[in-house]
């Protein structure tokens, strides 16, 4: 990975982008999205950037750039045609700490402009590190014919409720498996549903069945004594190993056995809030573990 995506926060950034033309006005549609402040030096300039600078969203200098007005900068675009010019001033941004971005040439870049996707807080950076822009072009048009347009308000409803679902949810796992089940049922859309699916989904955690994970390495003597109230619930036992009969005596007699399963049918037993337990080999039930984050792997010491 020669290109590490980061998102930087753009209140008090300074941005200098020398030229124009059309290069430079394609990235200063995307600049004048951010709340950077932005200025621009250029010879000649195109009806786009005369428009910011009408809307006073940036200031604009029409001269020639000179080695001085290298300076004072976080990130600086050379957009002019010359590419001795871009690349001198490029090395004196470099001497100033400043990141210089070359339009055209990525050896004197030290970052590139990605294809972007902006739906407000979502936001998806695409780069092909140099090797295809049009190609990053064609995939943003993809996902943004793919996304809906109510994956922005979608974004503000959940960062307004953040703060409630951390209070109501104390422990970290249980929020997780919270906004799993919420974009499992309200998937990308914002639309009347939203709130009703936000609430249902704090039901949903209180009723979830519990999922016990023992691995045949465990006996049954060793299990934690904490564990007895959770093994009394289990309907469904899941075993890929004979169950011993010291672990069979500490099951309800009335759950049911099955040797064949895989993860949606565990999935789809919690969804209706009964309590699986599911014994096999470490490795397996190591996987388990992490597939289903609200899972008690139950060893000696567990509790
Ligand atoms: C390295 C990088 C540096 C940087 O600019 O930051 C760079 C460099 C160069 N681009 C060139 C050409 C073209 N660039 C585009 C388009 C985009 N270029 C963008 C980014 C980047 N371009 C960075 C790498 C991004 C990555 O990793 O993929 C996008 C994503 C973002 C943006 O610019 O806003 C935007 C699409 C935005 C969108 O629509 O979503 C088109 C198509 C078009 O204009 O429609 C063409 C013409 C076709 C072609 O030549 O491929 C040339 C040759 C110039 C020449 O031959 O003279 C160079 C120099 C070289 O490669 O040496
Ligand atoms: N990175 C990218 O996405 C792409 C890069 N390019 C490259 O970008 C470069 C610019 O392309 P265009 O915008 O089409 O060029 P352009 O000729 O339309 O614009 C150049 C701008 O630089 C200004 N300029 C030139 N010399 C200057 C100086 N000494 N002081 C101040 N301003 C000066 C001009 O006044 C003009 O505003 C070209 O080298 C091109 O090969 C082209 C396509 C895509």
């Amino acid at each position: 990975m020669q290109y590490f995506p980061l998102f930087v926060d753009t209140q008090a950034l300074r941005v200098l982008i020398i030229g124009a033309g059309d290069v430079a006005s394609r990235k200063l549609d995307l600049l004048c999205r951010t709340e950077a402040s932005v200025r621009v030096i250029a010879i000649d300039v195109c009806q786009d950037t005369l428009n910011y600078v009408n809307q006073n969203r940036i200031t604009l200098e029409q001269r020639p750039v000179s080695d001085s007005d290298i300076t004072g900068y976080d990130l600086i675009y050379l957009c002019t045609a010359d590419k001795q010019l871009n690349e001198r001033l490029a090395s004196i941004a470099k001497r100033q700490g400043i990141w210089a971005n070359v339009v055209d040439n990525p050896k004197h870049c030290r970052f590139i402009t990605p294809s972007i996707v902006d739906r407000g807080r979502l936001q998806i950076a695409i780069s092909t590190a140099g090797a295809a822009p049009v190609y990053a072009r064609e995939l943003r048009a993809r996902l943004e014919s793919w996304l809906p347009l109510s994956i922005n308000p979608l974004f503000d409803f959940i960062a307004e409720h953040r703060k409630e679902v951390q209070q109501r949810l104390p422990v970290f796992k249980q929020r997780r498996v919270f906004w799993e089940h919420f974009f499992k049922r309200n998937a990308e859309r914002f639309d009347e549903n939203t709130p009703e699916h936000y609430q249902a989904c704090f039901s949903l955690q209180t009723t979830r069945g519990e999922l016990l994970l023992i691995d045949t390495s465990t006996p049954a003597d060793l299990l934690p004594i904490g564990a007895m109230p959770y093994l009394q619930k289990i309907e469904v036992t899941y075993a890929t190993s004979p169950v011993p009969f010291e672990l069979n005596e500490l099951l309800r007699r009335d759950a049911s056995f099955l040797a064949e399963f895989d993860d949606d049918m565990i999935e789809q037993q919690l969804t209706t809030g009964e309590s699986c337990l599911v014994y096999g080999d470490p490795a397996e039930m190591q996987r388990l573990s992490e597939q289903f984050v609200d899972a008690r792997y139950l060893r000696p010491g567990s509790f």
